[in-house]
């Protein structure tokens, strides 16, 4: 007789419920990488038809449907999505930046997502963003909003921020033990809300030393032994917070207080050699928008990498181009999943960072050279030029003002 096994091994035959899912998954992707040389002619003729194959049988990006489905998303939400009342913010931000990268004219738009940012902004209950009129202000929505105000770039979006006001919420919400920030009262401390904090205060000119005060040291103790990072001190790596104490440390120009090369493995290790796209934590499944949370790792540490990039562009554009979209318009975490905006803003943004790297590296378009898209800064996750603009507004308004002082001197 067969002695048991403790505890018992499931019963499907599989090792474990993981390796099933993982096995499935590969599977299922598996399906959708079409080898056009195995095709029948009328199959080519079909998905040539439903746009998903260029005249010369190379896959397309479904630019003509994302956007339709993107800019919709900002008039019309369906029900089930009624939840998402407390992250108004946050749609304005993916489906804006989404629709950046795909060079899709945002002017109608603009007047409208002002608006309702301005809105959010949560004077009576102790400053910040909120994720909706008269909700509780939030670092990640403040972080969504002041976002979406950059991608629109105009001075009247710029001046919906009372820059004031936004550095004292930030300052209100900071932790005086480990220097990171809370996310809003009582709320948690995470590599992630701090990272919110120093991004956006370095877009909008507000990056003072007491701000700053700790923040290296409290992103390098959340480095783990797989060299990723994790939330906090001794917590799992995660790409969220892999990216977002990468992008601090990036910001801050303080990679010298890291192991790089332990993140270069930790970053290289989690795109998935079957799927091509990254999953978001060790032995999890692929997911499509960990093409950015992972992906704008390499793109990051790419000058301390020594020449290498440390992706494989091709096969993570065949998962985002093959896997992440949906036919009718739309992109997604992996087959079988629905689209929504926020992956399908996170997808197009690993796909922008595939293409062009950290902007040293040649450009590599996988499938249709239409394929194309707008490049996107990977430490803020806007157009490069909107970083750029936002920085020269408050720049030149500052040096406005030593002249009016100098002036009212004379
Ligand atoms: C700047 C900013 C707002 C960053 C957000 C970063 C981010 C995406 C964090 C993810 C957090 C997390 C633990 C997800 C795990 O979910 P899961 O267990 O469902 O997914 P998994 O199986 O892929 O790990
Ligand atoms: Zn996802």
């Amino acid at each position: 007789m067969e002695l048991p096994v403790y505890p018992p091994l499931p019963t499907d035959g599989w090792p474990t419920p993981t390796t099933r899912v993982q096995a499935e998954t590969e599977a299922s992707c598996r399906a959708f990488f079409i080898d056009i040389s195995d095709l029948p002619q009328e199959e080519i003729h079909q998905l040539q038809k439903a746009g998903f194959l260029d005249q010369d049988e190379r896959v397309c990006l479904l630019k003509d449907r994302h956007v339709p489905y993107l800019a919709h998303g900002l008039e019309f939400l369906p029900a089930g999505f009624q939840s998402m009342d407390a992250s108004r913010p946050w749609f304005i931000y993916w489906i804006l930046h989404a629709l950046e990268i795909l060079d899709a004219d945002l002017t109608s738009f603009k007047a409208a997502c002002i608006n309702t940012i301005k809105r959010c902004w949560s004077d009576a209950l102790g400053g910040g963003f909120g994720g909706g009129i008269l909700q509780l202000g939030h670092m990640a929505t403040t972080y969504a909003s002041c976002l979406a105000l950059a991608i629109i770039g105009t001075p009247e979006a710029y001046d919906v921020v009372d820059r004031q006001a936004l550095l004292a919420f930030f300052l209100s919400l900071k932790d005086p033990v480990t220097g990171a920030f809370h996310a809003h009262e009582h709320g948690e401390v995470d590599v992630r809300i701090t990272y919110c904090v120093i991004s956006i205060a370095s877009l909008y000119g507000i990056l003072t030393p007491e701000l700053t005060f700790g923040v290296i040291e409290f992103v390098a103790a959340c480095q783990t032994y797989e060299g990723g990072f994790g939330p906090m001190p001794f917590q799992e790596a995660h790409g969220g917070y892999t990216f977002s104490a990468t992008a601090i440390l990036s910001i801050s120009n303080a990679f010298d207080r890291v192991n790089i090369p332990a993140l270069t493995h930790y970053v290289a290790f989690r795109q998935m050699s079957v799927e091509g796209g990254y999953q978001g934590r060790t032995n999890k499944l692929v997911d499509g928008c960990y093409s950015f949370w992972q992906g704008a790792v390499p793109a990051l540490i790419a000058q301390y990498t020594r020449g290498i990039y440390v992706s494989d562009r091709e096969l993570h554009q065949r998962y985002i181009l093959m896997c992440g979209q949906q036919i009718e318009g739309g992109l997604r975490d992996k087959p079988g999943k629905p689209r929504d905006h926020y992956h399908s803003c996170y997808v197009l943004s690993g796909l922008s960072l595939s293409q062009h790297g950290d902007g040293q590296v040649p450009i590599v378009v996988a499938g249709s050279p239409d394929n194309l898209v707008k490049p996107t800064h990977p430490a803020y996750n806007i157009s490069p030029d909107k970083v750029l603009l936002i920085q020269a507004y408050w720049d030149n308004k500052a040096s406005h003002r030593i002249e009016e002082v100098v002036e009212s001197m004379d």
